[in-house]
């Protein structure tokens, strides 16, 4: 099934070097509003340079990124950040000695549209938001326990919940699922499925089976350039996606 998305993030001729080596070379890139997008390619390939570029982690050496129809490439992380693009790194970021429930609210009070919300409707506004998220992350019945007690999967879909949290119009995720278990890694297919529409997502994975269970569309990056897009089905018999990085397995033999 193909959604039509109306256009969110464009990177145009992103480049970027590190002393000579081109990371990032040339790289046109459409994300729309309300796409969940993976994001794969073998090794080096440039796929967390690509997000880093976004976020203003690292600067485009030419080229231009736009959101939301405005060039955010000259801004710094935190500005960019404020125009509503959030990330999540490998290493998530929770309060370990807070519980779940506390972590909840503290990300839940960092969004400035939450102190209005409470001044119109009163706590129970947030109550509400709280249950709803931990149903969403699937933390509802560890709303007492401390984050440092968490399974590492557990921990990883609090970060997301976190990050939902502050309502970005568009979220980075690098590797989602590394280190989690079988079981995680599904139940983690099934909270992107229920992001799906609501939030804009780029996905960078290795995980083949995740990105089967997830992808809409898939862009396939090497050496720095967009060597494929398309759905599972078109990339996965792509014959140059074949040679760079999927072997004769395809996508999602898992
Ligand atoms: N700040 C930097 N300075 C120098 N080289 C860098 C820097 N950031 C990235 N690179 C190089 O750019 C290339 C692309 O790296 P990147 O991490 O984006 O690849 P990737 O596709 O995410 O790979 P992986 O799947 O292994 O995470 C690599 O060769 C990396 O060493």
């Amino acid at each position: 099934m193909t959604t039509a998305h109306e256009g969110l993030l464009s990177l145009r001729e992103a480049t970027v070097s590190f002393h000579g080596f081109v990371a990032v070379d040339h790289l046109d890139l459409d994300v729309g509003a309300g796409e969940l997008r993976c994001l794969i390619g073998p090794n080096g390939a440039g796929k967390t340079t690509t997000l880093d570029l976004i976020c203003g982690k690292s600067k485009i050496t030419s080229g231009e990124i736009s959101f939301k129809g405005a060039p955010i490439h000259m801004l710094n992380e935190f500005q960019i950040a404020r125009t509503g693009i959030g990330r999540k790194f490998q290493v998530p970021s929770v309060f370990r000695q807070l519980s779940v429930r506390e972590n909840l609210c503290i990300g839940r009070s960092r969004n400035p549209g939450v102190l209005h919300n409470l001044f119109q409707f009163g706590l129970s506004t947030d109550r509400e938001w709280l249950e709803e998220i931990a149903v969403l992350v699937g933390l509802q019945d560890e709303m007492e326990t401390l984050a440092a007690h968490l399974s590492h999967g557990q921990t990883q879909w609090l970060e997301i919940a976190l990050i939902l949290a502050q309502n970005p119009a568009l979220i980075l995720m690098d590797e989602p699922t590394a280190g989690m278990t079988a079981h995680e890694t599904t139940k983690t297919a099934m909270l992107f499925n229920r992001l799906r529409g609501k939030h804009t997502l780029i996905v960078v994975e290795h995980d083949m089976g995740f990105v089967r269970d997830i992808a809409e569309t898939i862009s396939v990056m090497h050496q720095g350039k967009l060597l494929a897009q398309g759905s599972t089905e078109e990339v996965s018999h792509d014959p140059r996606v074949r040679e760079a990085y999927l072997g004769s397995g395809g996508i999602g033999h898992a």
